[in-house]
């Protein structure tokens, strides 16, 4: 069956994913596709039930800013602009769009009119999240305006005969207060939708396109335990079974006993699973290093070289298979998006690599979206709700040189921290937490001696997609043990020290 379809116009905005990712939620089914390939005619044939469009970084009066046609309007589908997409929509239809005097950014302060089908149901008044310089200064003929602020006059506009709706704020944001009931109300209200998509249909869609996509091909998958790969697992395998390998690499930066855990849990799946003990091979390359970058450049490059030695142990293996999922590829500098850190998987991987073609399913997932899915497709609790664990491992939780003793350091100091913290029954509120070993040695005096060892230091963080973060509020009760315990139980630290930032400005790790 197929689905009804909600395309998604990418003019080079920041929160295009965002967008989809509130339709998803409103359960219904988009899919993003550049504005240069959404000719009327291309539309058309797609048969979507209704168009978006994002928010971009061009201003539409500027030679070259990215156009639509403007048959576009006039094919009886439903459209809705944001930012961009609106003062694009005010532009191609005869309406004028100039620089403002006041740009506004952040929260404002904002004023409906009630008869619009997108504010039906909704406050008139409410904050709305801008980020524009432009404005539309004169409306299409047949528009109104809908909304505005202290300075815009034109927040939202309609045409209501033609199904034309736009908003000059943000509404897939969270801070837009009400952005989702204003998303569904076009979707529900506007376009008629019905509302079905499920994940279920995600998994059943993601599982007939890696089928065709491989063929009788094989599949290596990179398993490491954590979650995005173990969902990833589970789709290949129910799409291509015996034809994939899973290779875990023991790359020696796990945490205490981890690789033996997940070599226990990954045995009885109905799977290819493979561990492959590489701890010599990582440290040996890494020593000496101390540069963040360059640690995970190293990494990214290793693992790959790991997976190609796998791959010619099986024959011939034309595909890649990888966990990653959005935060991910943005954080690594998609598109125009600034690199953050190159995470291994994405910005780290080398320049060659000897796979025809990589398969990543979850590619453009959010986090929560990921453990969706990882429930509907069956996977136990324990996995779909561990606590994320970045592939170069303790290598960006040990600050400089890494070393095989920092390592057994770190792993000790953790796991004392994580166990408090689940005897604490705090492990599903704190969405991740762990130990870095910081690279600075203080004075401290114990058993009437002076000492002169490592500051550790623990990181414990509130988030929904790991994109931003709060530093969690732990109890001084449980920090307070877990410092005494650390101290007594692991030597070489001699001072603790909890990690107050959010992020931004800090990130979640500390390199
Ligand atoms: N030790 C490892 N062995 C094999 N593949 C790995 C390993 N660590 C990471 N990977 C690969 O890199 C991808 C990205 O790692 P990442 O940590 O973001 O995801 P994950 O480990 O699957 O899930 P989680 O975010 O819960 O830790 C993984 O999905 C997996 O494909
Ligand atoms: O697989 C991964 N490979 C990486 O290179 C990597 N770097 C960060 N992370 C994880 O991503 C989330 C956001 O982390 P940051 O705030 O530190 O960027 C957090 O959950 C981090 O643990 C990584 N995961
Ligand atoms: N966020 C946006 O889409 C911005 C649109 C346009 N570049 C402006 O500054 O007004
Ligand atoms: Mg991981």
């Amino acid at each position: 069956m197929k689905n009804e379809l909600v395309l998604v116009i990418d003019f080079g905005g920041q929160y295009n994913q965002l967008i989809a990712r509130r339709v998803r939620e409103c359960h219904v089914y988009c899919e993003v596709i550049p504005y240069t390939q959404a000719t009327a005619a291309e539309i058309q044939k797609r048969h979507p039930i209704g168009i978006i469009f994002t928010g971009g970084p061009n201003s539409v009066y500027e030679e070259g800013a990215p156009k639509i046609e403007r048959e576009v309007f006039s094919l009886g589908i439903p459209v809705l602009g944001i930012c961009y997409g609106a003062q694009l929509m005010a532009h191609v239809l005869g309406g004028t769009v100039k620089t403002a005097e006041t740009r506004e950014y952040g929260k404002t302060n904002t004023f409906f009119t009630p008869d619009c089908k997108l504010f039906s149901g909704l406050p008139q008044e409410a904050i709305t999240w801008m980020s524009h310089t432009d404005y539309i200064a004169a409306l299409p003929e047949g528009f109104r305006s809908t909304a505005h602020t202290a300075d815009c006059p034109v927040a939202a506009m309609d045409c209501a005969e033609k199904n034309l709706y736009a908003m000059q704020y943000h509404p897939e944001v969270l801070h837009t207060e009400n952005g989702t009931a204003m998303l569904k109300n076009f979707l529900y209200e506007v376009c008629g939708v019905s509302g079905d998509w499920t994940m279920g249909n995600y998994a059943q869609r993601a599982i007939e396109e890696i089928r065709t996509r491989v063929g009788d091909g094989k599949v290596l998958l990179a398993l490491s335990g954590g979650v995005d790969s173990s969902v990833a697992a589970a789709l290949l395998a129910k799409a291509v079974g015996s034809q994939l390998t899973c290779i875990f690499v023991d790359h020696g930066l796990m945490r205490k006993n981890e690789g033996d855990e997940v070599e226990a849990a990954f045995s009885k799946w109905d799977i290819n699973f493979v561990r492959v003990n590489a701890q010599e091979r990582f440290l040996s390359r890494l020593a000496g290093v101390n540069e963040p970058e360059k640690k995970r450049k190293i990494i990214g490059e290793e693992f790959i070289r790991v997976f190609e030695d796998e791959a010619k142990k099986i024959g011939r293996v034309d595909f890649l298979a990888q966990g990653t999922i959005y935060p991910d590829v943005i954080e690594s500098g998609a598109g125009d998006a600034a690199v953050i850190k190159s995470h291994h998987n994405v910005g780290g991987l080398p320049d060659y690599v000897d796979f025809k073609e990589i398969i990543e399913p979850l590619r453009l997932l959010f986090k929560d979206e990921v453990r969706a899915l990882g429930t509907e497709l069956g996977l136990a609790d324990y996995l779909v709700w561990r606590q994320p664990f970045p592939g170069p491992g303790l290598a960006i939780r040990i600050l400089g040189e890494i070393t095989a003793e920092k390592v057994a350091i770190l792993q000790d100091a953790d796991y004392i921290f994580r166990e408090e913290v689940a005897n604490a029954h705090l492990d599903r509120d704190i969405h991740q937490y762990f130990a870095v070993l910081t690279n600075m040695r203080s004075v401290g005096v114990m058993g009437d001696e002076r000492t002169y060892d490592y500051t550790l230091a623990l990181r414990g963080v509130t988030t929904t997609d790991f994109m931003t973060a709060d530093f969690a509020r732990i109890p001084y009760d449980l920090l307070q043990k877990v410092s005494s315990r650390i101290i007594n139980e692991v030597g070489s630290i001699n001072r603790i020290v909890y990690d107050i930032t959010s992020k931004p400005p800090a990130t979640i790790e500390w390199e």
